[in-house]
């Protein structure tokens, strides 16, 4: 069935390569039409367009534009001159589809965009937080790699999986060079991606997933900035409710090591600390020998890990204030081997998907194994 939105005249062409979905114009709600804003709730300015004051159809100092509503035609004073219609009318900046380097498809800029300009809307499916919840699982239970749910309110999701526009394309950094921007037009909550800063022709345009992305699973962030987080969203609520996962069947998105572990360790919100030794902002478990020899990171096998850790070995758990110091530690002393161990212990658990580890799992596994070896184990809210 097609949906109001939906472009009917206007396929798009898209890339060799790049799974098709339907394109959009528009956000689709699933259960209601668009909104028809009465009368008395259509917010009217009071811009008057000057012909010798560029700034006066509907600019910075509009009332519209200081809250964030787009004016309604027909409504505002400036006729076809208010410039404070840019989601209606679709002022999308040029933009173009690549293929990155380990991040699938991705988009940049088609001609140099200006600071603050507005660049192209997000559109999708709106769909309740539930409906998303139970759609992540979905995705995740067909293996579907790339996440392109995103919140628009607490309650709504705008997905963009099935039906979407190119800003589904817009790949995560932690130093990005776009953001997202909630603005009120005709009376509906629209998603608009604008520029931070400017941005030269054939620069890839990027945004933080940061508090908004709505992700089932753990993806291992390849953004390559210095101040990366790791993993995308790894800040949001919902990563941290959702998303204690444990994910290495791809490489693209894990390449396991012990850096995954400490991550995940940190999500668990325990503080493991030595008996006799501590370690400025994190502590390495040693139960019985402080000068264990490790195996080097490079040598733990990728994928899944079925090896019991040796016998004998002291036990080591890190977590981390910062993920890069963890990162220097982890390289220092040779950690990887607590990934092999946090394995065979989950795995008894017996989930379906070994891959997935709830956090009260997770928990559970870090106390019983510190009390093995009598490390002392303290429950922090999580420093991340
Ligand atoms: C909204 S889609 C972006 C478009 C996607 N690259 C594609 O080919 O369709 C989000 C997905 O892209 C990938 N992705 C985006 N940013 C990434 C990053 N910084 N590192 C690794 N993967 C990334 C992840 O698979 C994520 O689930």
């Amino acid at each position: 069935m097609m949906h109001s939105g939906e472009d009917k005249s206007n396929v798009v062409q898209l890339p060799e390569g790049v799974t098709p979905f339907i394109h959009i114009t528009q956000n689709v709600f699933l259960r209601r039409k668009h909104k028809k804003l009465k009368e008395d709730d259509i917010a009217i300015c009071q811009c008057k367009y000057d012909t010798s004051d560029p700034e006066s159809a509907c600019v910075e100092r509009c009332l519209n534009v200081l809250t964030n509503t787009e004016c309604t035609r027909g409504y505002c004073q400036c006729g076809d001159t208010c410039e404070n219609q840019i989601f209606q009318k679709r002022e999308y900046a040029k933009t173009k589809l690549f293929r990155t380097n380990g991040r699938g498809w991705g988009l940049l800029a088609d001609e140099n965009i200006k600071a603050g300009q507005f660049i192209i809307e997000y559109c999708g499916e709106v769909i309740s937080s539930e409906a998303a919840k139970k759609r992540s699982h979905v995705y995740e239970a067909h293996e579907v790699k790339d996440t392109y749910m995103i919140s628009l309110d607490t309650n709504y999701v705008i997905d963009s999986t099935r039906k979407g526009n190119f800003a589904r394309f817009l790949n995560h950094s932690c130093r990005p060079n776009c953001e997202t921007r909630k603005w009120t037009v005709l009376g509906e909550t629209r998603l608009g991606i604008f520029a931070m800063k400017d941005i030269s022709v054939g620069m890839e345009l990027t945004i933080n997933y940061y508090f908004e992305w709505y992700a089932g699973a753990t993806v291992r962030c390849l953004c390559g900035a210095a101040n990366c987080c790791i993993f995308l969203g790894a800040k949001s609520q919902r990563f941290k409710e959702y998303n204690h996962v444990w994910k290495d069947r791809n490489d693209r998105k894990f390449s396991s090591s012990a850096y995954d572990t400490i991550i995940w360790l940190s999500y668990c919100r325990y503080k493991v600390e030595p008996s006799n030794r501590s370690h400025k902002n994190y502590n390495i478990g040693s139960g019985s020998s402080s000068t264990t020899k490790m195996k080097s990171p490079n040598a733990f096998p990728s994928g899944r890990s079925h090896g019991a850790y040796p016998n004998g070995r002291s036990n080591l758990l890190v977590v981390s204030k910062s993920s890069k110091e963890a990162r220097e530690e982890v390289t220092k002393y040779e950690l990887n081997s607590v990934f092999e161990e946090t394995r065979p212990t989950i795995e008894e658990h017996g989930r379906d998907n070994q891959d997935i580890v709830p956090t009260n799992v997770a928990e559970k596994w870090i106390k019983a194994n510190c009390s093995k070896y009598n490390t002392h184990c303290t429950l922090i809210y999580n420093s991340k």
